[in-house]
């Protein structure tokens, strides 16, 4: 993804105090728009949902197990500084879809998303003087998509690494009629969320200071 507008000059030059528990390049570049730069920590975790478990709670946990996992691994001298996480997940008939494992998978992933809407999930959570998490909610509509184009769109190389198959913010934009809710929070770090969860923590983002 390229977002090159113009950036603010927030923290540019600060040593980054954040620590993103993250290895998507996507919540990266999300946050660089909003001028923060993080230290990127990563952590793997277990993203299987449990058994009956509700999408929200789902994001929720995995986005909370993976900002803690990287916490655990920090140093002490790190450790009071804030650790942002996030997970994406994609709901359609109450299935969570998460990345699809081959062209096989993707290509019923973008059938059952075909000609519909679904909801689009991302759990938030920021460790720092407190556990603070916050879910973001989104209402996507995807055009028809035939099984032609879907093995076109998998040669492409985007569908690998995203929730769902498609990616809102490359090619996967010409399945997406429209959204309701949260661009940033579809393409992995829901960005207004993500400001309320720094600013109670202590980190505003358009301080005078
Ligand atoms: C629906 C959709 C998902 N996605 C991405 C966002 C997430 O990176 C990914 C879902 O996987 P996640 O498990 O949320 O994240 P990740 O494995 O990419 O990164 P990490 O766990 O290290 O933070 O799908 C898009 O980029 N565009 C989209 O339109």
């Amino acid at each position: 993804m390229v977002l090159d507008e113009t950036l603010p000059p927030t923290g540019r030059d600060d040593p980054p105090r954040l620590i993103l528990a993250s290895k998507s390049p996507r919540r990266r570049e999300l946050l660089r728009q909003i001028g923060l730069t993080a230290e990127v920590r990563s952590a793997d975790v277990d993203e299987s949902p449990a058994r009956g478990e509700a999408p929200a709670d789902y994001v929720l946990r995995i986005a909370l197990a993976k900002a803690r996992a990287v916490r655990a691994a920090l140093g002490r001298g790190t450790a009071a500084r804030p650790v942002l996480a996030a997970d994406t997940a994609v709901i359609c008939d109450d299935r969570i879809l998460g990345k699809p494992a081959d062209a096989a998978e993707a290509a019923r992933m973008l059938a059952l998303l075909s000609a519909r809407t679904h909801q689009v999930l991302t759990g938030v959570a920021l460790l720092g003087a407190a556990e603070r998490t916050v879910v973001s909610s989104t209402r996507v509509w995807l055009r028809a998509v035939s099984a032609a184009e879907a093995a076109v769109y998998w040669a492409s190389g985007e569908p690998q690494d995203k929730a769902g198959g498609y990616g809102l913010q490359g090619l996967g934009a010409v399945f997406v009629e429209r959204l309701e809710g949260s661009w940033s929070g579809v393409v992995g770090l829901p960005l207004f969320e993500t400001a309320q969860l720094l600013a109670a923590e202590g980190l505003p983002l358009l301080s005078a200071d």
